[in-house]
């Protein structure tokens, strides 16, 4: 699995901003949002191009213009709808396939409640969010229901990873690229993030 961690002073300045337990929800989602968007600008880095005529003010000339099939994004509800609006705003033609899930608070086994995905994933770039990548449980069944619906070409956004859930997620799934803010320092006994971001849902919504 190819794990890209994300070094830029602005992401960085911006992630230390959203650990902070006193902010009002309006700035923890438009943090996520702004951490969103410089996620989406590396994970894209790699869409292919090609060479189009067009007529400019001085004559005709040839542009680089993103081709092929759409993209499509993949939010894991529900906090992965927090990173949606980033997404969108570099990629506003990107197809959402949604995939609802969430993890049992004892056994931390996620369970699958929604599943609407687009067509022709086998084609598609597929761009997977949420922002925690705790025990990788949620991750990979994730990734393996997009597999079983042709998905070839993923990439995994996460504001936060453990390295636990780091390492199971690359022996399940290698051939995945992955792109976080922060690899944190580990899992407590309840299966969450330290220092990590609390519960990102809960901070998202409104709901602790
Ligand atoms: O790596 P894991 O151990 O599987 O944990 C990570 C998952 O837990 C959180 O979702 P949660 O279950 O809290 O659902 P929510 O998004 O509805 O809050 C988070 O958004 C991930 O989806
Ligand atoms: O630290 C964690 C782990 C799972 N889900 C969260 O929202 N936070
Ligand atoms: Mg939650």
């Amino acid at each position: 699995m190819q794990i890209s961690q994300l070094s830029h002073p602005l992401v960085r300045h911006k992630l230390g901003l959203l650990r902070n337990k006193n902010i009002s929800t309006q700035k923890f989602r438009q943090l996520v949002t702004e951490l969103s968007i410089m996620l989406t600008y590396e994970a894209s880095r790699h869409l292919p191009t090609e060479y189009q005529s067009i007529s400019t003010w001085c004559g005709d000339t040839e542009i680089e213009a993103i081709c092929g099939k759409k993209p499509t994004v993949v939010p894991v509800l529900r906090a992965g709808m927090g990173m949606l609006d980033g997404v969108l705003t570099l990629v506003p033609n990107a197809r959402i396939s949604v995939i609802g899930m969430y993890r049992n608070h004892k056994t931390f086994e996620p369970v699958i409640y929604f599943e609407k995905l687009v067509k022709a994933l086998e084609q598609r770039m597929v761009y997977v969010i949420d922002p925690m990548l705790a025990t990788g449980g949620t991750l990979i069944a994730t990734i393996d229901t997009l597999k079983q619906h042709g998905a070839k070409q993923i990439a995994v956004l996460v504001l936060v990873a453990s390295p636990e859930g780091l390492e199971r997620l690359a022996k399940h799934h290698p051939d995945i690229q992955l792109f976080t803010a922060s690899i944190d320092e580990h899992l407590d006994q309840n299966g969450y993030i330290v220092p990590g971001l609390g519960d990102a849902g809960d901070r998202l919504f409104g709901t602790q």
